[in-house]
């Protein structure tokens, strides 16, 4: 690397009789260049005047071999300090703003004499050279100038108000004319040195001064001076060695203002904390990026999208911004048993063998199981800025899965998650957010989305509603159409946790309290697998392929070993559903439906049997609204009556007694067989006729009673026939 030689350039060092300026003199000196060695000769306090200074160091130069003269005037007089450059070298290349005294005192002591003194040596003298070599270097197009600035200005210094004035307005000075001189290859660098020097001795320690020596300082100086040295605009620190490039930082900040209200002291109040938050921090290097902040902040003012109470633990710009990592979960046949089981799968309950044996012909995934390769990624959700959130209030507030492909029993899956919104609703933050999920191939298998709420955490003056929110929905008005009722396990908690939600609310009583429950309470999404359950097993025959969607709202809390009742309502393709905690009458899940595939359960009933015979049924509920369960078969000895009509009117009744009929009913038929009815003309015609009895048909397999039992000790099941009879 060849050195950095200034042949033929012309160089003024102001100040340069002693330390820092007399430093750089010699170093251009050495290097080719002709000096203008600057110096009033005055004290350190700026009293006195000698030309010795100046002189001593123009001799220094001659004697190695370079070009200098010397310049006795003050700064002030730039003017004459310029003419000296161009009477003897007819140009200036180079200047370096470096005179300067000090006046030091507190600022309660400064008289105003001492204040105008520094201004004046300082910023005037700097200005006043500038300007005099400023049309120079335009017309030449080429210039290198340097602004001496100080720690004691960028920082303060206790006793120098005077001195940290002057420096911290070079700064400003040369951001300016760094600015202006651009275009003519006048490039104007700041540099805030510390070294002991004249100036700074007996401020600077003794031994601290010992490593701070003005010919560490002298390099940057020489190399920012060079041809070779594109740097512009920019402020240096340096000491002892060490030189490093300042620039400004500011907070992220808040937007306080909200169209069409004023904005008030109190809402800065309220947003100090975002105001001053140097978590995020954006750098501004000019003043047009800094306008374009500003517009920034309006068009987001005009959105309606403010950072009003931005100094709450909930801040769902931030929390929206985040880009959260995807999470690859693998599953096996095994994963999905122990899930079926934790949201009540039994061998004891019919058609469950294919949901818990891997080896059964027709395995297969309940739908619902579609929320646990995405649950994890939610459970990260809280790592997410603007979201500082105590989780000890976090609740399951809502769920929404849709399926686009049958689960697999074994697969790896890969969730990518974004918050979508966070909405205040007052007594909490309900967080939502969307989680997409795709199977190797890289096909969306389905989409959740989870709806968390943060009891206590509203009040953040955001949105209340959002079109990105899967609503819940309020079922028809009527008494429902089916229902189910299942007692869950005092452990269902305890089990369920094993599929991935590991929250401490549901198994330890410590944190359960500390969330204000008396004990653990029932996961969310396990009640949400027993209403998908119960919805397959009644309008679905039990099978995921029928299963479309599902929307659920927790709506209060269940307790392990708690019976949910789940009432559905079917429209069209669509089963509202509701579920009670039966033993407090609560209302666990409100608003919820699940969408079926093709109006999947209405095939059901509409459907022709193979026979031809078009059949559909009706139940008539009578009596308390109480399920049929084998203890109550028990007790009252419940009786189904099988009507067959004829023009409207009961052609044909038998009663089957369920205690005493063929064979014992199983816990399965009991608790849900289904009304529609599939029956061949052939044995309408036989039961009609007395030689096929319903109880008989009913089991032996020719008469298929499945899904919706009403809650009744008396059940009419109306076999609507078109067969001829
Ligand atoms: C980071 C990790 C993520 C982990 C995610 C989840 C981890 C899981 O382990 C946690 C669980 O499973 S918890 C168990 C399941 N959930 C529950 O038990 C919650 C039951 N619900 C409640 O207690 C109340 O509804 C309650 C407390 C939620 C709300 O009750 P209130 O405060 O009384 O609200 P209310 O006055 O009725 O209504 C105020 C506004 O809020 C809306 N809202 C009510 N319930 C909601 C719910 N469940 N979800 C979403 N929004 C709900 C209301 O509609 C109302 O808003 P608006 O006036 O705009 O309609």
């Amino acid at each position: 690397m060849g050195s950095l030689r200034f042949d033929g350039k012309v160089v003024i060092v102001t100040g340069g009789g002693q330390g820092l300026g007399r430093e750089y003199a010699l170093e251009f000196g050495k290097r080719g260049a002709f000096v203008v060695v600057n110096d009033l000769g005055s004290t350190p306090g700026g009293v006195g005047k000698t030309t010795k200074a100046a002189d001593n160091v123009v001799e220094e130069i001659r004697n190695l071999g370079g070009k200098a003269v010397a310049n006795y005037d003050s700064v002030e007089f730039g003017e004459k300090v310029v003419k000296t450059a161009l009477e003897n070298f007819g140009r200036i290349d180079i200047l370096i703003n470096n005179a300067g005294i000090l006046r030091d005192r507190t600022f309660k002591r400064m008289s105003e004499e001492e204040w105008d003194l520094i201004q004046k040596v300082h910023l005037k003298g700097a200005f006043s050279v500038t300007k005099a070599v400023w049309s120079t270097m335009q017309q030449q197009k080429y210039g290198r100038i340097i602004m001496t600035s100080s720690p004691a200005g960028i920082y303060g210094n206790f006793g120098q108000t005077n001195y940290s004035a002057a420096k911290m307005g070079l700064v400003g000075l040369a951001n300016t004319l760094a600015l202006e001189g651009k275009k003519y290859g006048i490039q104007v660098n700041t540099i805030a040195p510390t070294a002991m020097t004249r100036l700074t001795k007996g401020i600077i320690p003794e031994a601290a001064g010992k490593e701070m020596k003005p010919e560490y300082v002298m390099p940057l100086v020489v190399y920012l001076c060079h041809d070779s040295c594109k740097e512009n605009g920019g402020v240096f620190e340096l000491a002892g060695g060490h030189i490093c490039k300042l620039r400004w930082q500011r907070t992220k900040g808040a937007v306080l203002r909200e169209l069409g209200k004023r904005m008030t002291p109190e809402d800065v109040k309220e947003n100090w904390d975002a105001v001053v938050d140097w978590k995020e921090t954006e750098v501004v290097q000019t003043i047009g990026e800094s306008t374009m902040k500003v517009g920034e902040a309006v068009a987001r003012i005009n959105a309606g999208d403010n950072d009003l109470g931005s100094n709450h633990p909930i801040q769902p710009a931030l929390a929206k911004k985040h880009e959260f990592k995807p999470y690859t979960q693998k599953h096996d046949a095994f994963d999905i048993i122990l899930y079926h089981l934790g949201i009540g799968a039994s061998t004891k309950q019919q058609g469950h063998l294919k949901f818990l044996f891997e080896r059964s012909q027709d395995f297969c995934v309940i739908p619902s199981f579609g929320v646990i390769p995405a649950f994890r990624l939610n459970e990260h959700m809280a790592s997410a800025p603007g979201l500082k959130i105590d989780y000890t209030r976090i609740l399951h507030g809502e769920q929404y899965l849709e399926l686009f492909k049958p689960i697999s029993p074994e697969a790896t899956l890969t969730s990518k998650m974004k918050i979508s919104e966070v909405l205040d609703k007052g007594s909490g933050a309900a967080i939502i957010a969307d989680v997409n999920t795709f199977d190797e191939s890289g096909e969306k298998v389905f989409h959740n989305q989870f709806v968390t709420f943060v009891v206590g955490y509203g009040g953040f003056k955001g949105k209340r509603s959002s079109d990105v929110l899967k609503v819940v929905m309020n079922p028809p008005d009527r008494k429902p159409d089916a229902l189910v009722e299942e007692r869950t396990n005092v452990d269902q908690a305890t089990l369920y946790r094993l599929s991935g939600d590991h929250n401490p609310l549901h198994i330890d009583p410590a944190f359960a309290a500390m969330g204000g429950f008396k004990t653990p309470i029932l996961h969310g999404l396990c009640s949400f697998g027993y209403a998908t359950r119960h919805v397959m097993q009644t309008y679905a025959d039990n099978d995921p392929a029928k299963i479309k969607a599902i929307k659920v709202r927790f709506a209060k809390p269940v307790l392990p070993g708690q019976t949910l009742r789940t009432e559905m309502w079917k429209e069209g393709s669509r089963v509202f559903l509701r579920m009670i905690v039966v033993e407090t009458g609560a209302a666990c899940l409100t608003g919820s439906y699940i969408d079926l595939v093709d109006s999947g359960s209405e095939k059901v009933q509409e459907s022709e049997p193979e026979s031809g015979a078009k059949l559909s049924s009706d139940i008539l509920f009578e009596g308390a609204a109480e399920r049929l369960t084998p203890d109550m078969v028990k007790k009252v000895g419940a009786i189904f009556q099988w009507n067959i009509t004829k023009d409207g009117k009961v052609a044909k009744s038998w009663e089957m007694d369920l205690m005493n009929g063929p064979g014992v009913i199983r816990q399965g038929q009991a608790k849900s067989p289904d009304c529609t009815v599939t029956i061949s003309d052939d044995d309408v015609m036989a039961i009609f006729n007395g030689s096929l009895d319903p109880q008989q048909a009913f089991f032996n397999g020719k008469m298929g009673v499945k899904g919706n039992i009403m809650l009744a000790q008396k059940l009419d099941v109306i076999f609507k026939s078109q067969a001829k009879l």
